[in-house]
């Protein structure tokens, strides 16, 4: 927001300082306001970084009643502007009581120009630095191994875990409901053993039918069955010198158990159609929300496959058994999308928080993320609503203003055009009737996220 300029409310009712205070701040657009209604509609319409508040404002010229009504009402439309109230010479303890409500500072009156001027200069140079950290912040959240968010010791535990067994070439199972991040965990350990600048190769064995899964893993030679037009080698062979991630292993049809078992035995592949054999040096990291004892009973999952990838298991318990965490994340999921998407949200609402809390999550993070980004982009104002989550609870949002209005719809109507056209730019702005160049600023403009989406084969993270 500090990009368009500086921007400066004056909240006061006396004629005389009003003109006065109007034109002693160099450089800052300054609009003034003489009541409650009028400092509120002024916030709205020119949202400025920083505010002088006069405590004693009609009707209680001689108090501090309105005063306070006043600052309640502007840190909670916008929580980040920089209140100094200016209160009279025998005033201190309702300025104390000011900063205490969130105020950032306060000035006694008599008004002197120049000293008020520096006040309201360091509040912008405050606001400015806020907003930058804010921006930093983002991402950096609390991070006990890159990229995983958590506090509850459940999860502080898998940390320090998958720190002692990263180094180590030891085969790691990661057993865990669906979307408990075992995939995060699984790069984590990537992240942290010697093979870091290699790849980290991961493959869904769930989701690819299982006559490719066969030529996914170990490749095939040209000429191998019809449509192999060209020698190409598996992942496994990708990964050489990094790690596989095989994940829903409990998937793995049988025949292919017995491929995979001997290649952890003897850590050779053979191409689909090939004689050779290639030495790959892998480390294998398996995955399964599958119970993979009561797929060995049923005869579904071999036991010799069993003991080899599960040198170590590694359980990643469910959200709603990590106390706190569910906040701790939405918080970041908050953030992370409100800045992609370049929505003006804020933060939760305490009805949402307590939703949050009490919501049994059985989709995990994943159900989270997605309830949480899904709610940034419907959420009118600065907070995220109970209801924005398709939570309990109903309580609307206060929006701003119009624009944030305006601009909320075009992004919802951009987003879906986006989503219709399959993220096709050209035939989202036909969708929009605007041209191309058109949506590219529009796109810009609310920091949407475009072009080529990153794969799970890159080389490590
Ligand atoms: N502790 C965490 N901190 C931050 N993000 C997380 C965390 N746990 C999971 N996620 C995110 O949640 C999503 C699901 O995680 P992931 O794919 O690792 O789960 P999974 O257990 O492998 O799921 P599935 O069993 O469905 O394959 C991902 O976008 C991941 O980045």
């Amino acid at each position: 927001m500090s990009a368009e300029g500086r921007r400066l409310l004056v909240v006061e009712d006396d004629p005389g300082l009003q003109s006065q205070l109007r034109w002693c701040f160099e450089g800052v657009e300054v609009a003034v306001a003489g009541t409650r209604e009028e400092a509120v509609a002024e916030l709205r319409r020119l949202e400025p970084q920083v505010v002088t508040l006069d405590l004693g404002l009609p009707p209680d010229p001689g108090g501090a009643s309105e005063g306070f009504a006043t600052l309640r009402e502007i840190l909670s439309l916008a929580p980040h502007t920089k209140v100094v109230v200016v209160t009279g010479r025998e005033d201190r303890d309702n300025a104390v009581r000011a900063v205490g409500m969130g105020a950032y500072d306060y000035y006694q009156k008599p008004v002197d120009a120049e000293l008020l001027a520096f006040a309201v200069e360091r509040a912008f140079r405050l606001h400015e630095l806020e907003a930058e950290n804010r921006r930093l912040a983002v991402g950096a959240d609390a991070a006990p191994l890159d990229g995983i968010i958590a506090a509850s010791p459940g999860m502080l535990e898998v940390c320090r875990t998958v720190e002692r067994l990263a180094p180590a070439d030891v085969t790691v199972l990661v057993l865990g409901e669906s979307g408990t991040g075992k995939e995060l965990v699984a790069r984590a350990l990537h992240a942290l053993s010697p093979r870091r600048d290699k790849r980290f190769v991961a493959i869904n064995c769930a989701a690819i039918p299982e006559n490719l899964l066969e030529s996914e893993l170990f490749g095939y030679e040209k000429g191998a069955f019809t449509g192999a037009v060209r020698r190409t080698p598996g992942k496994i062979e990708v990964a050489d010198g990094g790690t596989l991630f095989l994940d829903e292993i409990g998937d793995l049809p049988l025949s292919l158990q017995a491929k995979l078992l001997r290649f952890l035995q003897e850590r050779v592949v053979e191409r689909i159609g090939g004689r050779e054999e290639i030495p790959v040096d892998v480390r294998v990291v398996c995955a399964t929300h599958q119970d993979l004892r009561a797929l060995m009973a049923e005869g579904a999952f071999r036991e010799d496959l069993y003991y080899r990838v599960s040198e170590v298991t590694l359980e990643i318990p469910p959200l709603r058994r990590r106390e706190g965490d569910a906040v701790l994340l939405a918080r970041a999921f908050l953030e992370r999308h409100a800045r992609e998407l370049g929505r003006p949200v804020r933060g939760f609402s305490e009805d949402a928080l307590a939703a949050i809390e009490a919501h049994d999550w059985p989709g995990n993070v994943r159900e989270l993320e997605n309830r949480v980004k899904r709610a940034v982009i419907m959420a009118d104002g600065e907070r995220v609503h109970a209801a924005d989550l398709q939570l309990d609870g109903t309580r609307e949002a206060e929006p701003l203003n119009l624009r944030q209005v305006r601009e909320a719809a075009e992004r919802g109507a951009i987003l879906r055009a986006l989503a219709r056209a399959g993220h096709n730019v050209s035939e989202a702005a036909r969708l929009l009737g605007v041209t191309r160049p058109t949506l590219y600023s529009l796109l810009e403009k609310h920091g949407i996220p475009h072009g080529t989406q990153a794969g799970t084969d890159t080389p490590g993270r």
